[in-house]
């Protein structure tokens, strides 16, 4: 059987001051009414029932999670005792997943992603479905046609072409995490590379074995608490060996290095809203290339991103190409070139002990 599983564990840091701890980018409505995390199970709809959806968070986010997501059965919103990246998320994931059902497939993907086509995403995850049911030992991939030479993708190289239903598939040759500047320009002129969407599907048990594997330190944490399931010994398990597990990321844990790996060019149309300019990509702009969200009264502004509470309004004279965020506790001015040292913003604060507005 097809499960989903939505990954919901970060931070999302570049998107600060909008983002907090509290209520980070996920459950943020950046683009449309619904939260990103609500439109992400909402494009689950007629592919994988909400019995078998589940979403994986930080513990301190899963009651706010369930009331975004009140389809959701309470035993499906799992949280995380600490943030360990994604790798022990999937695999946490996957030994539950494998408890209730040994042949089961997932569907993982992150909980913060625009996809404009949904229709298309769901034929797309039938047919990798289906290309992992005819090879157990198969991930499926789904690979976006990369645009601008990024260092903070996942970059993967086709080989042979598959058969596959409606879709263009290929057998990966490699799969290589955030290469730097000069490598991702060599790849984007090969032709021959996608963007890796971060979207994954498998069966269970082949992630847990590939974890086995290549991460067998982490797989015996895992395996630890799979034993604990279902016992009064859960919650502490948990605490303990998640805890112990040191966290990376499933692409540094098991892509890299995987085997057998299948990619879906992906048929959808994809936005990973990985920092404030993609308020640009997400919604119109007037005249002058400024991309508002709020109240804003401009005077020779250009090209600026605009976002603040639609009650209090932002006046801007003579900018160009700048970023200004407002929320009630704090307020973010930067020049586009900059988003990516929204990270340095935060830490700045963290080190200056500003956790109230974190
Ligand atoms: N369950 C879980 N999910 C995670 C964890 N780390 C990241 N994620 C999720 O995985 C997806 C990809 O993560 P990133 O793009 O690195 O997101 P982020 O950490 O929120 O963003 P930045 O802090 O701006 O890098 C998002 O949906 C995150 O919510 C984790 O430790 N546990
Ligand atoms: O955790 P990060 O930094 O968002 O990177 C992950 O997602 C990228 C797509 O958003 C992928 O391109 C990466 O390969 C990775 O899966």
């Amino acid at each position: 059987m097809l499960h989903a599983v939505i990954m919901a564990g970060g931070s999302g840091t570049r998107f600060w001051p909008a983002s907090r701890n509290a209520l980070p980018k996920q459950l943020l409505a950046l683009s449309g009414e619904r939260t990103m995390i609500q439109a992400t199970s909402d494009r689950l709809e007629g592919l994988v029932p909400a019995e078998r959806r589940m979403v994986l968070t930080n513990q301190a986010l899963v009651s706010a999670v369930l009331e975004q997501l009140p389809e959701f059965p309470n035993q499906n919103v799992v949280g995380e005792p600490c943030k360990r990246d994604t790798a022990p998320c999937v695999g946490l994931a996957a030994a539950m997943i494998a408890r209730k059902d040994p042949e089961g497939i997932m569907a993982v993907m992150p909980s913060d992603h625009v996809i404009g086509t949904p229709d298309r995403f769901r034929d797309a995850i039938r047919a990798g479905e289906k290309l992992v049911q005819e090879d157990a030992s198969r991930i499926v991939t789904f690979g976006i046609k990369p645009s601008y030479p990024a260092e903070s993708f996942g970059y993967i190289e086709r080989a042979e072409p598959l058969q596959a239903a409606g879709v263009a598939a290929f057998q990966v040759a490699r799969f290589r995490e955030k290469p730097d500047r000069l490598t991702a320009q060599q790849y984007l002129s090969s032709g021959s590379f996608y963007w890796n969407s971060g979207i994954f599907l498998w069966r269970a048990s082949t992630i847990l074995d590939a974890l086995k594997s290549h991460q067998l330190e982490m797989y015996e944490h895992l395996d630890r608490i799979a034993q604990a399931m279902e016992t009064d010994k859960f919650q502490e398990t948990l605490a303990v060996e998640f805890a112990a597990i040191k966290g990376t990321s499933i692409d540094y844990a098991v892509m890299e290095s995987y085997p057998n790996v299948a990619v879906i060019e992906a048929p959808f149309e994809w936005d990973d809203v990985g920092s404030w300019q993609a308020l640009e990509r997400l919604n119109p702009s007037d005249e002058h290339g400024n991309t508002v969200v709020g109240s804003h009264y401009a005077i020779d502004t250009k090209g600026s991103i605009i976002f603040g509470q639609p009650g209090h309004a932002i006046v801007t004279i003579g900018i160009e190409d700048m970023i200004v965020v407002q929320t009630p506790d704090a307020t973010l001015v930067a020049p586009k070139s900059a988003e990516e040292r929204v990270r340095e913003a935060v830490r700045l604060l963290l080190e200056s002990n500003r956790n109230d507005c974190l």
